[in-house]
C-alpha cells in the first residue's frame, strides 16, 4: 500500500506582521509549487520507519520508535546522521495522536516515507546543455542545509504532506479507516492542527502558521489560532518529552477547530505573478525588530489599525461583486506606503528603496492593479497582480528581467492539501 498526499506553498499578499495578532487577518494565496509525501507500508513490524529525501545528498533517516514509554517516543537510529527535527517531531506527534495507548497495534507495519517537493521552492543550477527541461524533482546536488530557498514556504508544505500522507497511512492500517484514504474536512482539521504543532515546536517558535494554513487549505483569509491553545504540546526536538497524559491531551487540542479560514479565489480575470529578487532575508529576526518597536511605540496602534483597514478592504474587494481595479489599486498602493513608513520608523528593510524603484516601474504598467513584497518583506521576492492580459504580462515579465528579478514559473491554487492518485 501507498499513499501521496501533496501541499501548496503560499505568499502572504497582504497582512505581515498583523496577522502575528489575532485581531487581524492576512490574505494567503495558495501556490501552486507542492510538496509530496509518499508512505509505503514494509512487510516487516520492527517499528522503524524510514523517510528519504532524494532530491539532496545524505537526506535519509531512520527511527525506532519506542511503544513503551509515556508518550511514544521516536528515536533517529543513526547518529551520525544530520537530525531533521521537522520529521521527527511530525513523526512524535501523529504517533502519539493515533496511538494514544501507546502500544505497538496488531496491524503495524513499518514505513518508508519519500519526500519531493517541486523545482520552485529552490534556486536551480543551470539547466544542462543536453537537457531541455528540469526532471519533476530535479536532484539538487547539495546536502538539505545548503539549498538556496526561494522563500514559497517548503518546511509548511513537506511538514503538512508527510504529516497527512503517515496519518492516512496509519488509519488505514488500523483498520480506522478502511475506504479509500479520503481527506474530510475533519480529518483536514486534525491535520492541519498536528502539522501546526509539529511546525511550530520544530522551529522552536509560534509564528502565525500562515504558511501551514495555506498548505492545508489553499488560499484563504487566515486568522492566527490563539497560540496558547498549543504551548503545553511544545516538545524539545532532540528531547521531546515525557508525561502520562500527553496523548490524552493531544487528542484534545487537535480534535478542535482552533480558528476556521475563509476560503478565497483570485478572480480569474487578474493574474499574480512572482518574481524571485535572490537576496534572501531573515524573517524571526525582522519580526523581533518589529515587535520591539511596536512595544516601545504607542503610534503602532494607529499604524498596525491602519495597515488592517487597507487589508481588510483589499478582502472585501476582492470576493464582492462589484470589485473596481481603481479601489484595489489605491488600497495596495496604501498598504506600500504605511509598509515603506514602517521601513524607516522600525529601521527593518520591510520595502528596501531597491525593491521600491523596481515596484514603483511595475505599478505604471497598464493594468498593474498591485506590487509589493509580500510577507515579512525584505529581499526574497516580489509580487505583481494585474489584469490576465498577455500583453500587459508580457511588460511585467520583460521589466523584471531587465531589472534582475527571475520570473518566478507559479501561479495561484485554491486546492490546498490533497490525496495524489497513480503517483508512483
Ligand atoms: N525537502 C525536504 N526534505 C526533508 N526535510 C525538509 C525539506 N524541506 C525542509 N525540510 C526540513 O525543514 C527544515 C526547515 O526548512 P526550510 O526550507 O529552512 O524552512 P522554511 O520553509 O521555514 O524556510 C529543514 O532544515 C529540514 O529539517
Ligand atoms: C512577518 C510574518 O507576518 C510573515 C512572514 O512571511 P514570509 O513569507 O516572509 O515568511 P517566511 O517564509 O517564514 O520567511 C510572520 C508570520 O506571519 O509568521
Amino acid at each position: 500500500m501507498n499513499i501521496t498526499c501533496s501541499a501548496p506553498g503560499k505568499v502572504l499578499l497582504a497582512g505581515g506582521y498583523i496577522v502575528l495578532d489575532p485581531q487581524y487577518s492576512g490574505l494567503v494565496v495558495g501556490l501552486d509549487a507542492k510538496g509530496y509525501a509518499t508512505t509505503t507500508t514494509s512487510s516487516s513490524r520492527q517499528g522503524l520507519i524510514h523517510v528519504n529525501s532524494p532530491q539532496f545528498i545524505d537526506a535519509e533517516w531512520s527511527y525506532t520508535v519506542d511503544w513503551h514509554s509515556s508518550p511514544i517516543q521516536v528515536f533517529q537510529q543513526n547518529d551520525k546522521q544530520s537530525p531533521n527535527p521537522f520529521v521527527q517531531l511530525a513523526l512524535f506527534y501523529v504517533l502519539n495522536y493515533i496511538f494514544p495507548s501507546g502500544k505497538q497495534p496488531e496491524d503495524w507495519r513499518d514505513l518508508n516515507v519519500i519526500i519531493q517537493v517541486d523545482n520552485s521552492y529552490y534556486h536551480q543550477p543551470e539547466l544542462p546543455k543536453d537537457l531541455h527541461s528540469y526532471p519533476k524533482f530535479n536532484f539538487l546536488n547539495c546536502k538539505l542545509h545548503e539549498v538556496k530557498k526561494t522563500g514559497l514556504g517548503s518546511s509548511a508544505a513537506m511538514i503538512t504532506s508527510f504529516i497527512s500522507s503517515v496519518f492516512l497511512t496509519l488509519s488505514q492500517l488500523t483498520g480506522k479507516d478502511s475506504a479509500q484514504p479520503q481527506l474530510t474536512i475533519p480529518t483536514k482539521t486534525i491535520i492541519h492542527n498536528l502539522s501546526q504543532i509539529a511546525h511550530c515546536a520544530a522551529q522552536g517558535k509560534v509564528g502565525s502558521g500562515f504558511d501551514v494554513g495555506a498548505a492545508v487549505w489553499g488560499s484563504c483569509i487566515y486568522r492566527r489560532f490563539d497560540p496558547q491553545l498549543i504551548q503545553h504540546l511544545l516538545v524539545d526536538p532532540t528531547y521531546q518529552l515525557t508525561g502520562e497524559h500527553f496523548s490524552g491531551d493531544l487528542r484534545q487540542v487537535v480534535q478542535k477547530e482552533w480558528s476556521p479560514v475563509k476560503p478565497f479565489t483570485l478572480p480569474s480575470h487578474y493574474r499574480l505573478l512572482m518574481g524571485d529578487v535572490a537576496g534572501g532575508s531573515g524573517t524571526p529576526g525582522m519580526v523581533k525588530k518589529v515587535q520591539k518597536w511596536q512595544k516601545e511605540n504607542k503610534d503602532s496602534e494607529k499604524l498596525f489599525n491602519d495597515l488592517y483597514s487597507h487589508v481588510s478592504a483589499l478582502q472585501h474587494l476582492f470576493m464582492s461583486a462589484t470589485k473596481s481595479s481603481t479601489d484595489l489599486r489605491n488600497h495596495f498602493q496604501s498598504i506600500r506606503k504605511i509598509l515603506q513608513s514602517l521601513t524607516s520608523l522600525a529601521n527593518v528593510d520591510i520595502e528596501p528603496e531597491a525593491q521600491s524603484k523596481v515596484l514603483d516601474k511595475l505599478e505604471a504598467i497598464d493594468g498593474v492593479v498591485g506590487t509589493g513584497v509580500p510577507g515579512a518583506g525584505g529581499f526574497d521576492a516580489q509580487f505583481c497582480v494585474l489584469q490576465n492580459d498577455k500583453h500587459q504580462i508580457e511588460k511585467v515579465i520583460d521589466l523584471w528581467n531587465s531589472c534582475g528579478v527571475t520570473p518566478m514559473q507559479v501561479g495561484p491554487t485554491d486546492a490546498g492539501l490533497s490525496v495524489v492518485d497513480n503517483f508512483l
